[in-house]
């Protein structure tokens, strides 16, 4: 090799690999599944400490359990609760939250097979649009985002005696308006138990780990449909109804790299747990100098370790920013696996990252063919929970994309150095199965530089979304809603102006009828105004479309080294009206020649990117389905229709020529700039709205259209309608 990365005292490895096994499509013996792996639960770390923590979690209402990355919290504790009686057939149910789809159903999978149990019999998972759960199921692995939709319609979580909370550290959205409402439904949950207490004589018999403070469930009863509790009265509260019977709830947060007095803190000084212990050792190398470019490391490395290490000793998993970013260190590996010297083995790059389909992202998990090593190209997406069997090598880049948001500015996305706590996170991705290897590529001094955590999602991002959910929970005043860590105010007003301009909210600041049903959707409420919208414009179809296309970074490949021709191929579906319809003619084009490989490689179009745009569509066109909405209604060729539709739902995001030839932002008055990829970009059109502003070097527009001035105006009257008069005359 030319060049090489250096990190000093890296040897090659000794010990061979155990690789998961395969079931070959044969019938499963599930018990002697369970029992083959029990040998395996035994040995992890935490297993000393079952006890204490079965003891801890019965004592308290809250617990905080940190313990090593790999020591078995996220697998074994869910199954400790439920070999302990802390559900009750039929029932109640343990709830475990992810911030991943890929880590909830990865781990669903393999407790299923540590419990015997089929997956979606006692143990399942449920993550947005895929439910694999049953009546039988005790044990559910689910997104956190699905939980905070599951407390819409059941806002006392009647079904849940314990909710365990996974990776807490993270701190995205989610998780955090979670924890404040978790704290709230415990709440809740411990006056309604104490009401169900007084209602029982004094002779019934208390439940055996609860100092006579828990379930007095019947077990072959059917709680819900009788409401009678073991004393035989019905309890009734003013708020919630029928509870009779209903229990206390209990809450434990659990991390390898946990901020716990802050957490303790949050929840009433909450114990907390350390449990001691990694499994496999993994030693760590840094390089002995800066890295220029990390794309070119990452690269190097990983080919280094394939070169310099047996290929039975291990996989390699490389941490990198983004999708783009896995892209290129992606055709950087196929080039040089194709000039491997002979008889090398063969080189298989990976790539996971949210927006790859879950059938792709779940190929990570396969074993590589034989005499092949897999390269894994990964987001942060690998970083927490995951078990990829036959990892041995970790390659961290040390940065990861960090969305933030300036109400004034608008978002922004931005490679950043990751924190010290990622940092172990991504290490404790190898050691997991045998001792590992972890090469970081950046210096220790740079090491010691870094932030103990990141900044939590709340305090930099755009809360309109939050906001809604809150509202559609019962929350009344988010102003005062108990966040672990507070967002600014002037962020919350934001969101709360912007929800009453899309009439999400009334005067009152009360939610509407049409904020209920924007809440339905799992989308910034933006998205679903335009498709509300587009329901009495009769072009759902085409809003659909184009809110699934903007679900994705980019939908054509731009090689560095064939921008020309590549433009020239985009401009086969350039639409004079802009981007949005640009990129519903692309799709158009791509259902016709029903996404052929070779024809997405002639027109330069990202065939993996508009597959995932066609899994949202699916998605969204469902929830459509439910909700009554006729997803097949178009517009034909009208389709300055489906424009004005986008309008109600961005009317926030327009800008106006000015006669420096500048765009001026309608709400904030900045000067914008159309995005270089834009099929805009060079043209001079009165009136613009754009999808997102974000902050690179200047305030770019992204996926830009030309509409009417007076559009924006019809669209947003009471902010618009005056200020557009007076500019037209
Ligand atoms: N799918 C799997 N295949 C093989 N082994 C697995 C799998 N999942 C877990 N394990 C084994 O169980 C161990 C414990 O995993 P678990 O996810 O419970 O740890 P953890 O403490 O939650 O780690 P982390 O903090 O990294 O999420 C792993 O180190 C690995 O040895």
């Amino acid at each position: 090799m030319a060049k090489s990365v250096t990190f000093p005292d890296s040897e090659p490895l000794k010990e061979p690999l155990v690789h998961g096994k395969k079931n070959g499509g044969k019938r499963i013996d599930y018990k002697a599944q369970a029992q083959r792996l029990r040998a395996q639960r035994q040995a992890l770390p935490i297993y000393s400490a079952r006890q204490a923590i079965i003891q801890k979690i019965t004592d308290n209402p809250t617990v905080i359990i940190v313990g090593e990355t790999g020591s078995g919290k996220t697998t074994q504790i869910p199954q400790y609760l439920l070999e302990s009686g802390f559900t009750v057939k039929g029932q109640t149910t343990i709830a475990v939250t992810q911030p991943r789809r890929v880590a909830a159903t990865s781990i669903a999978k393999r407790v299923a097979e540590e419990v015997g149990t089929p997956l979606g019999g006692r143990v399942g998972y449920t993550i947005r649009f895929e439910d694999c759960s049953s009546a039988y199921t005790q044990l559910r692995f689910c997104t956190d985002g699905l939980l905070l939709r599951e407390i819409l319609a059941d806002p006392l979580l009647r079904r849940y005696s314990v909710v365990v909370l996974d990776e807490a550290h993270e701190r995205t959205l989610r998780t955090d308006i979670l924890l404040g409402m978790l704290k709230d439904i415990q709440r809740e949950r411990a006056r309604v138990a104490r009401l169900n207490r007084d209602a029982v004589p004094e002779t019934a018999e208390p439940d055996h780990r609860s100092r006579g403070t828990h379930m007095k469930f019947d077990n072959s009863g059917d709680q819900g449909t009788s409401g009678v509790g073991d004393s035989g009265t019905r309890v009734v509260d003013e708020t919630h109804g029928d509870v009779t019977g209903l229990d206390d709830l209990r809450i434990v947060v659990m991390s390898a790299t946990l901020d716990a007095e802050r957490f303790s803190e949050y929840f009433d000084n909450a114990p907390i747990l350390y449990v001691a212990g990694r499994q496999f050792p993994v030693s760590t190398y840094y390089t002995t100098t800066p890295q220029a470019d990390y794309l070119d490391s990452a690269h190097l490395a990983a080919l280094q370790i394939h070169m310099e290490t047996p290929s039975d000793s291990g996989d390699i998993l490389v941490f990198l920013a983004g999708q783009e970013d896995i892209e290129n260190v992606e055709r950087l590996l196929v080039e040089s696996a194709a000039n491997l010297p002979n008889g090398a083995p063969a080189l298989l790059p990976c790539p996971i990252f949210a927006a790859l389909p879950q059938a792709q992202q779940s190929k990570v998990f396969d074993p590589a063919p034989e005499f092949t090593r897999k390269v894994i190209l990964a987001t942060n997406i690998a970083e927490t929970s995951l078990t990829i069997p036959g990892i041995r090598h970790v390659v961290d880049s040390g940065v990861h994309k960090v969305r933030g948001f300036d109400p004034r500015v608008g978002e922004s996305l931005l490679v950043e150095p990751i924190s010290k706590s990622s940092a172990r996170q991504r290490t404790g991705r190898a050691g997991r199965e045998a001792a590992g290897f972890c090469y970081r590529l950046y210096t220790e001094a740079d090491y010691a530089q870094l932030a103990e955590d990141s900044v939590p999602e709340i305090k930099r991002c755009q809360l309109s979304m939050v906001v809604l959910q809150l509202k559609a929970s019962g929350v009344r005043d988010v102003l005062k809603f108990d966040f672990m860590d507070r967002p600014s105010k002037k962020a919350l007003k934001h969101a709360l102006l912007e929800l009453y301009a899309l009439d999400a909210l009334d005067d009152l600041g009360e939610l509407t009828k049409l904020g209920k049903w924007m809440a339905e959707f799992p989308l910034e409420p933006t998205y679903a105004k335009v498709i509300y919208a587009s329901v009495s414009a009769g072009c759902t179809r085409e809003a659909i479309d184009i809110v699934s296309l903007l679900s994705v970074d980019s939908l054509f490949y731009v090689p560095a080294d064939k921008r020309d021709e590549s433009n020239a191929a985009q401009m086969a579906f350039r639409s004079s009206e802009g981007d949005h319809l640009t990129y519903l003619n692309l799709l158009r084009a791509f259902n016709k020649v029903n996404g052929d490989k070779i024809w997405c490689q002639e027109h330069f179009v990202n065939r993996r990117n508009v597959k995932h745009v066609l899994d949202v569509r699916q998605q969204l066109n469902r929830l459509c389905t439910r909700l009554g909405i006729d997803t097949e209604l178009s517009c034909g060729t009208d389709l300055a229709n489906v424009l004005r539709c986008f309008l109600a739902g961005f009317f926030h995001n327009c800008a106006l020529l000015q006669p420096d030839g500048t765009y001026r932002s309608l709400n904030g008055s900045q000067i914008v700039h159309i995005h270089p990829a834009s099929s805009l970009f060079g043209k001079k059109t009165p009136a613009i709205f754009f999808d997102q502003l974000v902050f690179t070097n200047k305030l770019h527009a992204r996926a830009v259209s030309a509409v009417d001035a007076v559009w924006i105006a019809q669209a947003a009257p009471k902010l618009y309608g005056r200020m557009l008069a007076t500019s037209q005359k």
